[in-house]
């Protein structure tokens, strides 16, 4: 297995990955795109900071790719959507630079009371000036943090401890995290009409750029110091220097732009009342320690067919719940495969319900089990967790999952139903049995049965006469197929049967040909789970 180290990651994980039995490393940092999608032609893994750009074409030209593991949090570098319609997890560490962002941040917001840059630089150029660099106290000033995640939130303990007032925006938050951290829950708009300093932790998506622009600081204080630690285009620049021209914002530290590096004859870069780093939040020897071991390891354990953790584009399945879940996996895995080897070539949609304990679970890895297991003969070995709602959703197939509270009559059933275009559904119903949690049909296309879910079935519909399994016994014999189970299945007496043979070895053509011609066949399918 290759791994690529694009970006520079702490040697500790690199020395990692070079020692597990069959990787080979190879380190390019600081590459031009074209090297790039040269050096991932044959590769399984690649490592990156924020630096290096994996875009839709490097995912295009590693078609071996299974995994790019980011030593940090932002994934804005990698193209997520490209990754995902691949099949390639993007995993991040997003806890082990918290600590060393929320310590910048706190030095921006102390250097934008207290001009210590200013005054370093001053003495540095051989001055004594003790008139020009007076400051502010933190003390009883009000902080508003916009978004109270993990680095907003330790932000928030260091401001409590300075004795600072702290209010906090995030709408994602639950009221209950905001007042154990002893922060006052407040709009934006009050945010910034009472902030005297302001801090920014959110991700930049569509709803967070440009959060503070020209109507944002209008509302504002005269007076405001204001910080982004978090990524460029949160403030809106130009708005941010208007502002700290006509003397609205008082200071401002920066450690992300939005175009990085920041351009050299960039104007904040002569303004006196900016504090500017080039994106160090994460630049501590202790956390890049930490993000670099923790993305060695879990690049490790995806190519070594472990656990997925800190996935951005599946649900992260740790090995306690790998354990918990695993059978429903596997039995969503059979039902999604069962349907669509008895259902018609196209379908309009595939509906997941579930009842009773499995409502309790992560059902949305389930869910990727049933489609994934669905699109198995359909796409092959292109088709997996990662991609699998994708693909469905390429095939113009509508996803649907339900979970019901009603009683299906099992501590916990699973259906899976696929609806064609005339409306004709397509079913099976399955459950978990026994001490070892055995995958077992309970229903077919609306039929109660009762078979394992394992190995090859005959799906067959018959007319319920007398000497129908007798025949289709007969005619398997003949071809030398063995039969372990059997389970059959009527509404009424003498009207359309279903009968589920489970066989130890496919039938042959011949064999399937003969059960088909049978004229009380109405239909007869073999099924490989
Ligand atoms: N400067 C650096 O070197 C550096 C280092 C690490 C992280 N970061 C960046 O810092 C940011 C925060 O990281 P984190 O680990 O705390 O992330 P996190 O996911 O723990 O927290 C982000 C918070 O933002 C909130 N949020 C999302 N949309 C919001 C909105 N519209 N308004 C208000 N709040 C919103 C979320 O609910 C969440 O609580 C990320 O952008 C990350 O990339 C920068
Ligand atoms: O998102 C992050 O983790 C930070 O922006 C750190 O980026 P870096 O690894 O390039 O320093």
């Amino acid at each position: 297995m290759k791994i690529l180290v694009a970006d520079k990651i702490s040697p500790k994980g690199v020395e990692y990955l070079r020692k597990q039995p069959g990787f080979e490393v190879i380190e390019a940092y600081g590459s031009s795109p074209e090297k790039v999608l040269e050096l991932v032609k044959d590769v399984h893994a690649i490592a990156v900071r924020s630096e290096t750009k994996i875009t839709r074409e490097v995912f295009a030209a590693a078609p071996l790719l299974k995994v790019v593991g980011r030593a940090g949090v932002g994934v804005d570098n990698v193209d997520v959507e490209a990754a995902t319609e691949h099949g390639v997890v993007v995993m991040n560490t997003p806890s082990g630079n918290t600590i060393a962002t929320a310590e910048l941040t706190f030095t921006h917001i102390l250097c934008g009371s207290r001009p210590v840059a200013q005054a370093a630089a001053s003495m540095r150029e051989g001055k004594w000036d003790r008139k020009s660099f007076s400051g502010v106290e933190l003390f009883q000033k009000t902080l508003g943090i916009v978004g109270l995640g993990r680095i907003g939130g330790e932000v928030a303990k260091r401001a409590i401890a300075f004795g600072m007032r702290v209010l906090a925006y995030d709408p994602y938050l639950a009221p209950s995290r905001a007042k154990a951290m002893q922060v006052e829950i407040a709009t934006l708009d009050e945010i910034l009409a009472q902030a005297d300093y302001i801090t920014v932790h959110m991700p930049l998506t569509d709803d967070t750029k440009y959060m503070i622009d020209e109507a944002a600081f209008e509302k504002c204080k005269k007076g405001l110091r204001i910080f982004n630690c978090a990524r460029g285009g949160i403030i809106k620049e130009t708005a941010l220097l208007a502002a700290l021209k006509s003397g609205k914002v008082a200071a401002a530290g920066l450690d992300v732009y939005e175009d990085e590096p920041l351009a050299k004859d960039s104007e904040f870069r002569q303004l006196p009342n900016v504090v500017l780093t080039p994106h160090l939040g994460a630049s501590t020897k202790e956390a890049q320690e930490s993000v670099g071991i923790e993305i060695a390891e879990q690049i490790a354990d995806v190519l070594g067919g472990g656990v997925i953790r800190n996935a951005v584009n599946m649900p992260s399945i740790d090995a306690a719940a790998l354990k918990t879940l695993g059978p429903y996996l596997d039995l969503g895995s059979k039902l999604g495969t069962l349907v669509q080897q008895i259902s018609p070539k196209q379908i309009a949609s595939l509906r997941i319900t579930y009842w009773g304990k499995i409502v309790e679970l992560d059902a949305n890895s389930i869910t990727r089990a049933v489609q994934r297991g669905f699109l198995r003969n359909i796409s092959g070995e292109q088709v997996n967790f990662v991609n699998a709602p994708v693909l469905l959703k390429r095939l113009g197939i509508q996803a649907d999952v339900t979970k019901s509270n009603t009683d299906s009559g099992y501590s916990e059933l699973m259906a899976v139903e696929a609806v064609a275009a005339d409306g004709k559904t397509y079913s099976a119903q399955g459950t978990l049995i026994g001490k070892g949690n055995q995958p077992r049909i309970v229903g077919i296309n609306g039929r109660e049965v009762e078979i394992a879910a394992v190995g090859k079935l005959l799906v067959i519909e018959n007319e319920d006469l007398p000497g129908m399994v007798g025949t289709i016994g007969t005619l398997l014999a003949k071809d030398k197929v063995n039969i372990a189970d059997m389970s059959l299945s009527r509404l009424t007496p003498g009207g359309i049967a279903y009968m589920l043979v489970r066989v130890d070895t496919e039938p042959g053509p011949a064999a399937r040909d003969e059960i088909k011609g049978n004229p009380l066949v109405k239909s007869a399918k073999f099924v490989q789970l």
